[in-house]
């Protein structure tokens, strides 16, 4: 298949910071070695554990080499960033696929009050019909980077103060979970009889890369940094997945706005797209919110008429190859990334990930759902 091929030899494989195959990556700094034996001993004395998934990736975001101590807890998978994965996939065949692995999860949205609630209802329900008489039980969450592991345990610890204001006063509840013995452990309570706190500290862990595909699907997603891969490279596995897919044939909802307001547009080439990230206290104002959508749309054009108009096999590597290397083009103009800029193909990369990563070009999910009795 086109996709596969161009992912080992248009992606170039060797120069990016895997080993042959996916292995090991070498980036991994050596500090995380040590948070990976500090996590398997938390992981001992927590009660049950959170593993935090990213929705777009539920299974490239697991860590197989974990998954024995992980299934040997009690376990729910939380798969976070709901909002910018594919409902329709995410809610049918994904739902089907735990289920049928008899695994408890939950899809969420970490920054969402009411989502993160029924998750801890989820973990309440699977402690309290295990234990009761335990003093004090401990919920520990792991995932590997940007799931947004922080993400909900800032949530949670809102959820634990309105449930429990006299954390306020301590912040912190440090509890001790074996008989006698008071550990440096710090959580936020949640439930009382039997008390419940969740860990403050999540656990890393390290992303595990079998195979390129999985590496560049935990980069796009913002597990591995992009420095690790390069955004070029990003930016050319998600145009070679769309056009794979025939996702750009879909995006013919294409109005004249693009036109109407470019000449409002056309001065604020310096429009930073960082500003896409959500934000507190000062929201993007109305003409900000107009250059971005005008934006998705003269992306989503340009992708569009490429697609359409392409007359090779997407499915053949040296005819996907091509057309990625048009769409690369278009996408400039599209950005309204000046023509002479010495760093455009990076700059390109740059906002046209941004844009897929904050869900401005729509949910997606990553991964195929996998045979059945092949794990999670
Ligand atoms: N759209 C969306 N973004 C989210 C969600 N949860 C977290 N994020 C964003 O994802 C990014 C990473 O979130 P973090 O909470 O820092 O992730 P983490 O797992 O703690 O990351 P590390 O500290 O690298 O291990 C941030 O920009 C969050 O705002 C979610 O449910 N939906």
């Amino acid at each position: 298949m086109g996709l596969k091929r161009i992912i080992k030899k248009g992606l170039g494989l060797g120069e990016m910071g895997f080993t042959k195959g996916g292995g090991n990556i070498n980036w991994f700094p050596g500090h995380m070695a040590a948070a990976t034996r500090a996590i398997k001993h938390r992981l001992k004395i927590s009660d049950l554990v959170i593993e935090v998934r990213d929705s777009r990736i539920p299974l490239s975001s697991a860590h197989p080499g974990l998954q024995p101590q992980l299934s040997a807890k009690r376990r729910v998978i939380a798969l976070n960033k709901k909002d910018l994965a594919n409902p329709n996939i995410l809610n049918v065949k994904w739902v089907r696929h735990f289920d049928s692995c008899k695994q408890d999860y939950i899809a969420i949205n970490a920054h969402s009050r009411s989502s993160v609630q029924k998750l801890l209802e989820l973990v309440e329900l699977k402690l309290k019909e295990v234990i009761s008489r335990e003093p004090t039980l401990l919920v520990m969450v792991v995932g590997v980077p940007n799931v947004g592991k922080s993400a909900l345990i800032n949530s949670i610890h809102q959820i634990a103060l309105s449930r429990f204001p006299v954390q306020e006063k301590t912040k912190r509840a440090t509890v001790g979970p074996l008989p006698g013995v008071t550990q440096d452990i710090a959580g936020f309570k949640i439930a009382h009889r039997p008390s419940i706190y969740v860990l403050d500290t999540p656990g890393v862990l390290v992303p595990s890369i079998p195979d390129i595909e999985t590496g560049l699907k935990l980069a796009l997603s913002g597990s591995i940094k992009d420095s690790v891969v390069g955004e070029e490279r990003i930016a050319q596995y998600l145009l070679a997945v769309l056009n794979t897919r025939g996702t750009p044939l879909h995006w013919r909802h294409l109005n004249n706005r693009t036109e109407v307001s470019q000449s409002e547009t056309e001065n604020k080439h310096e429009y930073n797209l960082k500003d896409l990230r959500p934000k507190r206290r000062k929201p993007p104002n109305a003409s900000d919110v107009t250059y971005i959508e005008d934006l998705v749309t003269g992306v989503q054009r340009a992708l569009h008429v490429s697609l359409s108009e392409f007359d090779g096999n997407v499915e053949d590597e040296n005819d996907l190859e091509s057309l990625i290397e048009q769409q690369f083009e278009v996408l400039q103009r599209a950005l309204k990334i000046p023509h002479k800029a010495s760093e455009a193909r990076l700059m390109v990369s740059k906002k046209f990930l941004t844009l897929f990563r904050t869900g401005k070009l729509g949910p997606f999910i990553l991964d195929d759902v996998p045979d059945a009795n092949s794990g999670f």
